[in-house]
């Protein structure tokens, strides 16, 4: 049902035919060259209070999946570090290859991660819903995580799990009371730059912290 794919004829090459903005100049994701990344003394720490908002449901998409959250007030939001307001905790979602060593969408000098886990937020202090906020330069602000292979980690157990009682795409469950504060790292230091969905409509309304 959608009209882009992550290979084939409708994939990233072609993605500009129907989404010009593919060409832009703050697309994403990116290689971050450490080398070529400059330190900013007036970005202070990332702030994220703790999640609290329940999660709602854990839907079956296309590509992925992804869990949503009640986001109709301030209970989990992100501030402080690149971000001016407070923005809302929307949904999260995963991305992950075929095999282990490769699934993330950022890489760090060209190393790509198994998987990368996103928390997508929106500037609740500017505007009334995800959806107005989603094309707006200071509209988004998404977490992303990468994630490497390992012993289990018994959060990401709790939704892979969730994930396999829901045998369709387009199904969806409740997924109820689970806090994705408990998939950050310990340490909380970051990159920041002004990017874009990374897939279509790539909107460039993302202030990406990695
Ligand atoms: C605005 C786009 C949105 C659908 N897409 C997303 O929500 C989305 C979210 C995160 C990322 S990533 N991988 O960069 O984190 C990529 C895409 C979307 C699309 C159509 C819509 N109609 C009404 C609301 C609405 C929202
Ligand atoms: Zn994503």
């Amino acid at each position: 049902s959608l009209n882009w794919s992550y290979q084939g004829n409708n994939g990233p090459d072609q993605w500009h035919k129907l989404y010009p903005i593919a060409n832009g100049n703050h697309q994403s994701p990116i290689n971050i060259k450490t080398k070529e990344v400059k330190k900013d003394p007036s970005l202070g720490h990332l702030r994220s209070p703790g999640i609290r908002a329940p999660a709602k449901r854990l839907s079956m998409l296309d590509h992925s999946f992804h869990v949503n959250f009640e986001d109709k007030d301030n209970r989990s939001v992100v501030t402080g570090g690149p971000l001016t307001g407070n923005y809302r905790l929307h949904q999260f979602h995963f991305h992950w290859g075929q095999t282990d060593d490769h699934g993330s969408e950022h890489t760090v000098d060209g190393e790509k991660y198994a998987s990368e886990f996103h928390l997508v937020h929106w500037n609740s202090d500017k505007y009334s819903s995800f959806a107005e906020a989603s094309d707006k330069p200071d509209g988004l602000s998404i977490i992303a995580v990468f994630l490497k292979v390992g012993p289990p980690n018994e959060h990401v157990q709790d939704i892979v799990k969730a994930v396999g009682s829901i045998k369709t795409k387009g199904k969806k469950a409740p997924f109820t009371n689970f806090d994705p504060s408990t998939l950050l790292p310990g340490s909380l230091d970051y990159w920041t730059y002004s990017g874009s969905l990374t897939h279509p409509p790539l909107f460039e309304s993302v202030t990406w912290i990695i």
